[in-house]
């Protein structure tokens, strides 16, 4: 069943017409979606404008059927200077409208996960990228929403909290959440996603799983993601 269905003619920044163009895509239940592309791709504009938050795109987004709630988790750390770990997800809970027992023993057994007990009362410009990294983590994954749009979540992340991340993104599949990744660790992509979304230059050049991407980029079957990415996005030498 089909969660998020994304139809975006064009979008632009005051200065800059057409940044992305013919973006077409949805997500279904339990589906985790890599979106993949090089720097300046067009893979955070896409992201910008099914969160809402390009006002002057052409097209639509759509999340499908009643009630549908998502998550968002930045690609920088959002947070506020004076408020603690805790009172993050404080916030976050009460912005979920989460129901205050079950929100006491999802987030300890998240900061317990995420080996974030020690700093619990601390403040996030204490933290480091990483540590700051697993708090939007954290807040991203309170509230078990139907789909997740996670913008680039490995950069900064030690092994352990990958891995953590990695096992709880499973489980939200297996209970039906969609989720579209962007990301550039094309390895990991490659091993957890089921279907590719690339792009290049604003445009999608080709989507698919990866047997699809293989036969759309006439590569061998043995071909990875990442040399299916060098093919997609080269950029020819004028
Ligand atoms: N706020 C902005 N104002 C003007 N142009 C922008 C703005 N944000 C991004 N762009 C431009 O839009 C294009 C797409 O950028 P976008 O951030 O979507 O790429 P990306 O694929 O997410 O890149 P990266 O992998 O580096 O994060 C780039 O040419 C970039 O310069």
């Amino acid at each position: 069943m089909e969660l998020l269905n994304v139809s975006i003619n064009q979008a632009n920044y005051n200065d800059k017409p057409n940044v992305i163009e013919d973006i077409l895509f949805s997500i279904n239940e339990g589906e985790l979606v890599g979106l993949i592309g090089p720097n300046g791709a067009g893979k955070s504009t896409t992201i910008k404008c099914i969160l809402g938050l390009i006002k002057s795109y052409e097209g639509e987004v759509q999340f499908v059927g009643p009630d549908k709630n998502y998550s968002y988790i930045p690609e920088h750390p959002i947070y506020y200077e004076n408020w603690t770990l805790w009172e993050h997800l404080e916030l976050a809970s009460a912005a979920y409208d989460i129901p205050q027992g079950k929100f006491v023993t999802k987030a300890k057994q998240l900061i317990q996960q995420f080996q974030m007990k020690e700093v619990i009362h601390h403040y996030p410009s204490s933290f480091s990228k990483g540590m700051q990294q697993k708090m939007m983590l954290i807040i991203g994954l309170l509230n078990s929403p139907d789909v997740y749009i996670v913008d680039e979540p490995f950069i900064g992340l030690d092994p352990i909290a990958t891995q953590t991340f990695l096992e709880y993104l499973e489980k939200e599949r297996n209970r039906g959440a969609g989720i579209l990744m962007s990301t550039h660790v094309l390895d990991t992509a490659e091993k957890i996603c089921d279907r590719f979304i690339c792009m290049n230059q604003g445009k999608m050049v080709a989507k698919g799983n990866l047997q699809e991407l293989r036969n759309q980029s006439d590569m061998s079957a043995e071909a990875s993601l990442f040399e299916l990415f060098l093919k997609n996005t080269k950029v020819e030498d004028n």
